[in-house]
């Protein structure tokens, strides 16, 4: 039995690249579309937003002298680019996914409305929301909380390489500890960067919560959709 009648999945574009240094893991991709088709087969609805580091990233690229708009819409493409491979995996399991576009881009994705989102997914399609927000300055992290709200999701699962949110990075400090759940304030306070501050701020506002989790390990999905506490729940 599904805790989670629908949901609003963030995948990273950068956990896709799986072994590789760029790009897309064709084996990491099918684990995804697998695991997402299983608890599509459990009924629950599913919007999906996908980030683009895997490809390119704006704030990397105003680095390296690119315009930072500019820089920032290649990364919305690069998360178009990302929605495109995962719909085609899920389509290979048999699962019906359709592509839309915060910008408009026609035959490639149909352009994005809540009520096109919705009606998709009550009809049994998996939908996957692309290019972030559409505009530049913001994060898939951000396009995933604002489709959230908008779709009226139970719950936010950021599925990502860590297996929850910690006291500090546990990429960076060995001796950080996990925490099972935690508020959105001190989220905030402590000024922890598993998700960027906007994000943050509008699922808090808007009364969101959010599981942190670590997706790439095979199963995990289905542990969170069952209601097991694996991750970190972040609520109020
Ligand atoms: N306090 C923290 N707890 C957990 N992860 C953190 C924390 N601070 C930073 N991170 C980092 O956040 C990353 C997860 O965010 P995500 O958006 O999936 O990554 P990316 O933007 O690199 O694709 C983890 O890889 C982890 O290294
Ligand atoms: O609403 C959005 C969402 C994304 N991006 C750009 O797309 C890139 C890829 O997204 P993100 O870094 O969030 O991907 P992830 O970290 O999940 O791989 C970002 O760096 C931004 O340059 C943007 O400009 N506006």
């Amino acid at each position: 039995m599904a805790k989670y009648k629908r949901i609003l999945l963030k995948l990273s574009g950068e956990s896709l690249m799986g072994e590789k240094q760029y790009g897309i893991d064709e084996k990491r991709l099918a684990e995804y579309a697998e695991q997402i088709k299983e608890i599509h087969g459990q009924g629950v609805q599913i919007g999906i937003v996908i980030g683009g580091g895997n490809i390119f990233r704006g704030l990397s690229g105003a680095n390296k002298g690119f315009d930072r708009v500019k820089g920032d819409q290649m990364g919305m493409l690069a998360t178009v680019i990302n929605s495109l491979a995962l719909s085609s995996a899920l389509v290979a399991t048999g699962v019906k996914a359709r592509v839309l576009t915060a910008v408009r881009m026609e035959p490639i994705g149909e352009f994005y409305s809540k009520w096109k989102a919705i009606e998709c997914m009550e009809n049994g399609e998996v939908v996957i929301m692309s290019a972030g927000t559409g505009n530049p300055f913001f994060t898939t992290d951000t396009g995933s909380s604002l489709r959230g709200i908008e779709i009226e999701a139970d719950v936010m699962l950021k599925g990502t390489r860590v297996d929850g949110i910690y006291t500090a990075d546990p990429e960076k400090d060995p001796t950080a500890t996990k925490f099972d759940d935690i508020t959105y304030d001190e989220v905030l306070k402590r000024g922890l960067k598993v998700m960027d501050l906007t994000a943050t701020c509008m699922c808090k506002e808007n009364n969101l919560p959010i599981v942190v989790f670590d997706m790439d390990t095979v199963g995990n999905l289905k542990k969170v959709i069952s209601g097991e506490e694996i991750g970190t729940l972040v609520h109020n």
